[in-house]
């Protein structure tokens, strides 16, 4: 429902509220009520006060309802700012309304007076009504922009535009949806968890006898001077049962938590590992990082610990209530009076913790990105010197989020305080009430001595020494639960259902009119109709000026993004119709700085290999890329590790493993961008020559600076701004002198080949 129309409704209920108030209050005709109450007002017999409650309501939510009629776009917004507190306002009516039931239930009139029970009954009924109206009140508007623009961009582009409007992953969920997805989570344990749940009610149901039985034992020991009483005991649940049951319930939950926790992390990882390109370039590492180590643990350990205490105070509150209720329901009444004011004070609190627990977990995503990214680049911050700029911005950091952490402190004791002042009053008013009932004869003193043994194990369930402190740290793990659920239920932008897997495959590669900017930078084309083919059993070399977009072809052909328009085809057909794992077995990617990861030599030339290869087929990958003899120099050959990212290996040993992964896959198309920038001459020379040698049953495609490297290429594609302009062998583009014969000119010189340096070349 829109605001307005909100309003409006809002307008409308609080007029026939106050109209059937008025009817109900004055019996119909008797308007004189009004004057005798107003004459000779009496708390347990008059209502006006009950009428005048109605009226504030009116008030209110006439002045709520005007507000967002007038103000639609805003009107809802600052109504929601205020909705906690005029909650509790208006949770204060049907609390007063049951006070005077209690003051009222002492009259002779009380039981027969449809007119009192009518009225109570519907400030009830309109109490919640208010509720309701408040809630779609606060409603934001529904956005009218219609997203047009949006219309024609790529997948990856809309799922940006989005993750921008909704936080950078895409998507947001609500706390009930995080709880039900928790115990969908929970379903493949729900033997274990409900064995748990047994053991939990056998232990409650022993333990909330106890009180009952002290105060028949209290009374007559202390009223009637005996101790016949204590003869029942061996007929009711001892404590010791409880006892027991309660090491069995504890080990099936930690056993259940500990699997969820095992499946949350597995979750996460593969939706992570699942997630287009463009997602990694808008999301920082540590972040993601930060949700698999901390956050899933910050999750597990409070629902472990938490989860098993709050069931049983819920568990334990119901039948507290319940022999509460048999004993004297009146002062269950008075007690429960409470309730309302808890929950409402617990909602308002619950609302600002879970922001601020989100806000420290960003804060602490952020400084740990700071530290890992300082960390694993400890070389280049030595070289810069910069390791006080670092401790300073990590320690702008850490200060953030202890200025956060001091604010869910000082949260932490308005709720104590205000939890424990309800607590105190409520006690009072039962010994007091319970008192009167006690000298008017309505209640025997066994009951009132069980009833306040019972409303103090209530508060311990209810306040900060449980149900709060258990209901803090979950609404904290529910914030936390709310970032891993936006990574878990993201799907990637970029479809992966491709079936494709032919037996044999020729390997051409076609780029159709391709035009393509990166989803991160939607506004800067990169790509722009650019039309090419790598022929099988060819060599082509891709040239031209840093930054015109030789790598994004690259990045295209690898499918870690989808072009804005126009397709790339491989033997025909578009990329994303191809199985994403074949695709990747036969399309093999050396990038400009490859990755090598902390294992073993021969570990990561056959890393991601389904089928074990065998020994030969590796020594024979790394010969061809001239890596075999510096391998075979090393202590521990092909099982020596290489060290977290292949620190232990020089740049051009790196480039050779990484050249000997590509190659022992047998690849229909080698892509290979830069892939031997770090090589020396000779080294360069032999990786080449064999590159040309596996020719015969593959597309290559090299992207190299050192135009000497390319000269030999079948053709050679020159690409200047993100557009093809020339083609052909090196002859043909040196007799045609156009940007390829200048960027030759310029490397013979020595000069290195920049846009500007191009621009020059071509000036003169
Ligand atoms: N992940 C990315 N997100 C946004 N823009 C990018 C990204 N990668 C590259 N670019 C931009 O795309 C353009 C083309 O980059 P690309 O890496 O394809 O050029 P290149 O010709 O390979 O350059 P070089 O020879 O220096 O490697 C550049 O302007 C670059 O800034």
């Amino acid at each position: 429902m829109r605001g307005w129309q909100a309003g409006v409704c809002s307008l409308l209920g609080a007029a026939l509220d106050v109209s059937v108030t008025t009817v109900l209050y004055i019996h119909g005709t008797e308007y004189q009520r009004f004057s005798a109450d107003l004459r000779r007002f009496s708390v347990s017999r008059s209502f006006l006060d009950l009428w005048a409650a109605c009226v504030l309501r009116l008030c209110l939510l006439s002045g709520a309802g005007l507000g967002v009629c007038l103000n639609p776009a805003q009107g809802p917004g600052r109504l929601g700012r205020w909705a906690g507190w005029l909650r509790l306002l208006f949770g204060l009516v049907p609390l007063y309304a049951t006070v005077k039931l209690l003051l009222y239930s002492d009259s002779s009139a009380f039981p027969h007076d449809p007119w009192f029970w009518s009225l109570l009954a519907w400030t009830y009924l309109s109490s919640l009504a208010t509720f309701v109206a408040l809630k779609l009140s606060c409603v934001k508007p529904a956005s009218a922009v219609v997203r047009s623009e949006s219309s024609g961009r790529s997948d990856e582009e809309r799922s940006l535009l989005d993750s921008e409007e909704q936080g950078n992953t895409g998507i947001k969920v609500s706390a009930v949806y995080v709880v039900w997805r928790v115990l969908a989570f929970c379903k493949q344990d729900a033997c274990l968890l409900a064995a748990a749940f047994v053991f939990l009610l056998i232990g409650v149901l022993c333990e909330i006898f106890i009180p009952f039985f002290l105060g028949r034992v209290l009374e007559a020991i202390v009223a009637q001077k005996t101790n016949h009483v204590l003869s029942l005991s061996p007929r009711l649940p001892s404590p010791g049962s409880s006892g027991l049951t309660g090491g069995f319930r504890e080990g099936a939950f930690n056993v259940a938590f500990a699997r969820l926790n095992v499946r949350i992390r597995r979750l996460l990882l593969t939706s992570l590992l699942q997630q287009e390109i463009a997602f990694f370039d808008c999301n920082h590492t540590g972040d993601m990082t930060s949700r698999l180590t901390s956050d899933t643990t910050v999750v597990s350990d409070v629902i472990s610990q938490n989860a098993n205490i709050f069931l049983r105070s819920l568990v334990k509150t119901l039948g507290i209530c319940a022999l509460m209720i048999t004993l004297s329901w009146k002062l269950t009444v008075v007690t429960v009076i409470g309730f309302p004011v808890i929950i409402q004070v617990s909602d308002i609190y619950s609302q600002h913790y879970k922001a601020l627990a989100k806000e420290v977990q960003d804060a602490l995503a952020k400084a740990n990105h700071i530290a890992e990214e300082a960390i694993s680049c400890i070389k280049t911050v030595r070289s810069f010197a910069a390791e006080g700029a670092e401790e300073r911005v990590y320690n702008e950091q850490l200060s953030r989020m202890y200025a956060l952490n001091k604010r869910e402190a000082l949260a932490s004791a308005y709720f104590t305080w205000a939890t424990k002042f309800l607590q105190l009053a409520l006690q009072c008013s039962i010994i007091y009430y319970g008192g009167f009932l006690v000298l008017s004869n309505s209640l025997t003193s066994a009951s009132l001595i069980s009833f306040i043994i019972y409303e103090l194990a209530l508060g311990d369930c209810l306040q900060v020494s449980a149900m709060g402190m258990v209901f803090t740290s979950l609404v904290q793990a529910v914030g936390v639960m709310e970032k891993i659920l936006e990574i878990i239920d993201r799907k990637s932008a970029m479809s992966r259902d491709g079936t494709l897997a032919p037996e044999t495959l020729k390997g051409e590669v076609t780029f159709r009119n391709v035009t393509f900017s990166y989803p991160s930078r939607p506004e800067v084309p990169v790509l722009n109709d650019v039309c090419f083919t790598l022929s099988p059993g060819e060599v082509t070399a891709l040239v031209g000026p840093s930054g015109s977009g030789k790598s994004s072809c690259v990045h295209l052909m690898e499918r870690f993004y989808s072009p804005h328009a126009g397709e790339v085809l491989l033997d025909g057909l578009p990329l994303p119709q191809y199985q994403s794992q074949y695709l990747h077995s036969q399309v093999a990617l050396v990038g400009q700085e490859p990755v090598l990861f902390a294992r073993s030599i021969e570990e990561n030339i056959t890393y991601g290999m389904e089928q074990a290869s065998s020994a030969d087929s590796v020594t024979e990958a790394a010969r061809k890329a001239n890596a075999h003899d510096f391998i075979m120099e090393m202590k521990d050959g092909y099982s020596t590790e290489t060290g977290e990212k292949g620190a232990q290996l020089s740049g051009g040993q790196k480039q050779r493993v990484a050249i000997a992964r590509a190659l022992v896959r047998s690849p229909r198309v080698l892509l290979l961008d830069e892939a031997t920038s770090a090589l020396d001459a000779e080294s360069d020379h032999k990786v080449q020559e064999a590159l040309y040698s596996i020719k015969e049953n593959c597309t290559v495609l090299i992207i190299a600076h050192r135009l000497s490297t390319v000269e030999k290429a079948d053709k050679i594609i020159v690409i200047d701004k993100g557009s093809v302009v020339e083609q052909g062998s090196h002859k043909e583009l040196m007799r045609k002198g156009g940007l390829y014969f200048t960027l030759v000119q310029w490397q013979t010189l020595g000069l290195e080949n920049s846009p500007e340096d191009k621009l020059v070349v071509m000036n003169h």
